[in-house]
């Protein structure tokens, strides 16, 4: 029988971090090492399975990353990164970043530990939001000479409780089209008399509403017609599933900096 790979969560009392762990110690090829949470949490010393609902696993949340595992995946916050990325990067272990909200600071960071240690980083680690960040690219590239211009805008939804906004899937579309179509300006909402909408400009909008666990629709606005291509999540394991198959890759890769798209061999 092949080697269990060893798995260690970070924020692992968190939304995300519980379904990760719950599906870590339900995945016959992985094994739950440990579970990371910040020192004053009140869930250091509680055992990671209980907290996550899955039953008693004997692996106990706690602050530091003791024993070698095979890859660490990570859904924290943007400030926890420096709890996490130097043992990493020192250690060589294998990293899935999922957070998102970094500074430009951060993720250069991020990338220059990738020169150490094999890392995969990515707003979503959906397949359907990955497939569907293909389907806008296509479309932005298609559509970028059209004669009479196209407005892209992006509305987003997520749960009251995001802290971040934009979330950085949203802001990864608009890098994908701005790619492809060249706006300049990205906007964040609009009130007052702003005038008439320039074509160099991508519109976000960020809704908080409820326990929604995110949607994201890209509008390509054009004279006469408009086309929108939405993502919608029903459950947050559609992250969770991408993050265990981005552990499952990155514990075997070289160090670099990988994203969905190597994950998922989109
Ligand atoms: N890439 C993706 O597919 C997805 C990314 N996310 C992102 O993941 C992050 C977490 O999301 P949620 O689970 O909803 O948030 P959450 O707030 O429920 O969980 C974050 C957890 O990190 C813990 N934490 C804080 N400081 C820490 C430290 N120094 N060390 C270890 N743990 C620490 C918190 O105590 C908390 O339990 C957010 O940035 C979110 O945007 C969320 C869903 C999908
Ligand atoms: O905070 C969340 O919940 C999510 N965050 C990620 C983001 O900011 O893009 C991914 C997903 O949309 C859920």
């Amino acid at each position: 029988m092949p080697d269990l790979l060893k798995i260690a969560v970070n924020g692992a009392a968190g939304r995300m971090g519980q379904r990760i762990t719950a599906l870590t110690i339900a995945d016959p090829e992985l094994e739950l090492s440990a579970a990371l949470e910040y020192a004053a949490s009140p869930q250091q010393g509680h055992d990671a399975g209980e907290v996550c609902g899955a039953g008693k696993c004997g692996v106990t949340i706690s602050s530091e990353l003791v024993h070698r595992v095979d890859a660490v995946i990570d859904f924290s916050l943007p400030e926890a990164l420096d709890s996490i990325l130097p043992a990493c990067e020192e250690r060589q272990i294998p990293l899935v970043i999922a957070t998102t909200g970094y500074t430009d600071a951060q993720r250069e960071q991020i990338a220059a530990a990738a020169n150490s240690t094999p890392i995969v980083m990515a707003p979503s680690m959906s397949m359907a939001v990955n497939l569907v960040m293909k389907l806008v690219s296509d479309a932005a590239r298609v559509l970028k000479d059209n004669t009479d211009g196209v407005d892209v805008e992006i509305i987003e939804r997520h749960h009251r409780f995001k802290e971040d906004a934009p979330s950085g899937t949203a802001l990864h579309f608009g890098k994908l089209v701005a790619e492809q179509m060249g706006q300049e300006n990205h906007i964040h909402g609009r009130s007052g008399r702003p005038g008439q909408r320039p074509h160099n400009e991508i519109g976000y909008h960020a809704l908080r509403t409820g326990d929604n666990v995110g949607e994201h629709t890209i509008v390509f606005g054009m004279m006469g017609e408009t086309i929108d291509l939405t993502v919608r999540g029903h459950t947050r394991d559609s992250y969770a599933y991408g993050a265990l198959a981005a552990a499952k890759f990155v514990a075997s890769q070289k160090a670099g900096l990988y994203s969905m798209n190597d994950v998922l061999g989109l």
